[in-house]
Order: C-alpha cells, then sequence, then structure tokens
C-alpha cells in the first residue's frame, strides 16, 4: 500500500496536506495525533472510501476490512453478534451468497478468540461499547482479508479487552496481514511497528519499521490466527455499495485536476480559499 503526495480537502479544510506513506503486509502500523490531525481521513483514503485532491494511491488486490468507531449505528443494528460476525463472510460469498460450513467454522473462531461465544446470541444494541468493540474486531477477523484498517478499535474497551484486541491484531500481521490502527491509546505502541504521526494533516513523524528490532522476541503470545486471504470485499454498515477495490492486481489511481481516477465518494467542489484544520486542543 503506497500513498505519494496525497492531498485531501474537505469542504474547506486540508484534512490531509501531501501525505506520502508505504505499509507492507506483515506490519501493523499506528496512526497517531490530535483530534482533527486526519487519521481518520487517512483509514478513509488506504479503505477507498475518501477520494484524495491529488496525490496517488496504490493498493494491493482485495478489499481491506474496516473496522470503524463504534457508534449509535450500531447500537440500532437488529442483529446479533452471531449475525454480525457472519457479515464478514460476505465479503466472499455475497450478501445473497448462500454461507457453508466452512464460514460458520470461521466466524465460531473470531467469535471465540474475541471472547465473544458466550455473548453470541445477544443483540448489539444489549451489548455494551466494548463488546461492541470486539464483535467488529471479531468481523474483521472472519473476513479474513489482507489488509485490516481499524479506526480507534479500544476506545471503549477496558484494559483486559485493550490487551486482547491488540494481542489479536498483532498476531493477524504476524500471519501476514497489514494492520492500520488509528489510536489515542498508548497502549497501541505495544504492537506497533511503525508509528506514523499527524499534525493538521501532515505527517510530521514516521518511525519506520526495523527489521527484527521492532517488538522483544516473544512479546505477544501466539494466538490462532487464519492466515488472511488474497482478495476479499469489504462489509458492513459502512461498506460503500460501489467500493472499487476489487482489481485482482491491486489498484493504482491517481487523483488531480487533470484524472478522472475511481473514487467511491464525489469530490469536493473546487474550494476557493482552503484553510489549515481548525486547532485542536494540545
Ligand atoms: N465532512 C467533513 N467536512 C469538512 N471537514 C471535515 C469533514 N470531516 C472531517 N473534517 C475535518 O478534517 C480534519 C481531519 O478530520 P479527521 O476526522 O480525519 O481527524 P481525526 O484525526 O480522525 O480526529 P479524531 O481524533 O477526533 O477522530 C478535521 O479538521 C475535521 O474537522
Amino acid at each position: 500500500m503506497r500513498l505519494s503526495g496525497v492531498t485531501v480537502v474537505l469542504g474547506s479544510v486540508v484534512a490531509l496536506d501531501t501525505v506520502d506513506l508505504e505499509l507492507s503486509g506483515g506490519e501493523v502500523a499506528a496512526i497517531v495525533g490530535a483530534n482533527g490531525s486526519g487519521k481518520s481521513t487517512l483509514l478513509g483514503v488506504l479503505g477507498g472510501l475518501v477520494r484524495p485532491r491529488s496525490g496517488v494511491v496504490h493498493r494491493p488486490p482485495g478489499r481491506p476490512a474496516l473496522v470503524s468507531q463504534e457508534s449509535e449505528g450500531y447500537r440500532r443494528l437488529p442483529i446479533t453478534v452471531r449475525q454480525t460476525v457472519t457479515m464478514g463472510r460476505w465479503a466472499e460469498r455475497g450478501r445473497l451468497g448462500r454461507i457453508r460450513a466452512s464460514d460458520r467454522a470461521i466466524v465460531q473462531g473470531a467469535l471465540e478468540r474475541c471472547g465473544l461465544d458466550q455473548l453470541a446470541d445477544r443483540r448489539l444494541g444489549e451489548l455494551s461499547g466494548g463488546q461492541r468493540q470486539r464483535v467488529l474486531v471479531a468481523r474483521a477477523l472472519a473476513q479474513q482479508s489482507g489488509v485490516i484498517l481499524l479506526d480507534e478499535p479500544t476506545a471503549a474497551a477496558d484494559s483486559a479487552s485493550t490487551d486482547l484486541i491488540h494481542r489479536l491484531l498483532r498476531a493477524a500481521a504476524d500471519a501476514g496481514c497489514l494492520v492500520v490502527i488509528s489510536s489515542h491509546d498508548p497502549a497501541v505502541h505495544g504492537i506497533a511497528d511503525r508509528t506514523v504521526v499527524l499534525d493538521y494533516g501532515r505527517v510530521t513523524t514516521e518511525t519506520p519499521r526495523k527489521c527484527g528490532t521492532a517488538r522483544p522476541a516473544g512479546a505477544v503470545p501466539p494466538i490462532n490466527t487464519e492466515p488472511p486471504t488474497a482478495a476479499v470485499p469489504t462489509i458492513g454498515p459502512e461498506a460503500p455499495s460501489d467500493a472499487r477495490l476489487t482489481h485482482a492486481a491491486g489498484t493504482h489511481e491517481e487523483f488531480g485536476p487533470n484524472t478522472d481516477a475511481g473514487a467511491t465518494e464525489p469530490g469536493p467542489p473546487e474550494a476557493p480559499t482552503v484553510s489549515r484544520p481548525a486547532a485542536a486542543p494540545r
């Protein structure tokens, strides 16, 4: 996954400013920064949900698994935990496709690894915020994508849930996934190979991956994680119906005034003036 000179303008705000970034399978990248610094926007670009105004985006084949912020929308969904995690398999089977015994086994495995098997028949609205976050992570794991993008996946989690989610994500990366986590939680540094610091839409600091030195050996207990498969689409309420990440050879999109790159959202109108994001509390 590579971004070159990516700029995103939302309304009159430069949400991302000429961002260059290269991320690889097998690593956990932590995206950190103050409120409004552009973390969610960056995840949106990586996931193909936000259209840059300019720049180049290379994506690997397949659709990423997206874990959006736990929200009121999830609380209101009249579906059970198991049904939600099963949605991860729609990626491979299609919404109307038949869920097979192998899919059910994958879902059961994801439920168990996320400590949700006892809650499988509860509705989402009957869970705590931290429990719902584990459900969203379980759904992403059930998708078995090669890329998992998570927006503050531990914001409502207690320390035990945070530790579990982090260990599962670390294990997914160790199995070959690219895992990108936007977070305000300092605990994320414990599993990250790379930290990308955003400030007013710019990457100010990037700690690149150092082969073999990112984590002390044995710091993360092994977890039984299914290896990612190549090309699986995004699922879930936040997934756009026309997500364009399905090319077997990956995608290369160029954005700019003279290009017509595939986008999933209409680009912003030409803004006569562009301001920096509103100052965030430091
Ligand atoms: N739909 C929108 N229209 C205009 N500006 C927007 C829109 N969405 C976000 N922004 C602005 O873009 C900037 C980046 O927002 P973004 O949500 O990416 O920040 P963030 O780092 O994820 O913040 P947080 O930590 O609060 O989740 C902010 O200044 C925000 O106000």
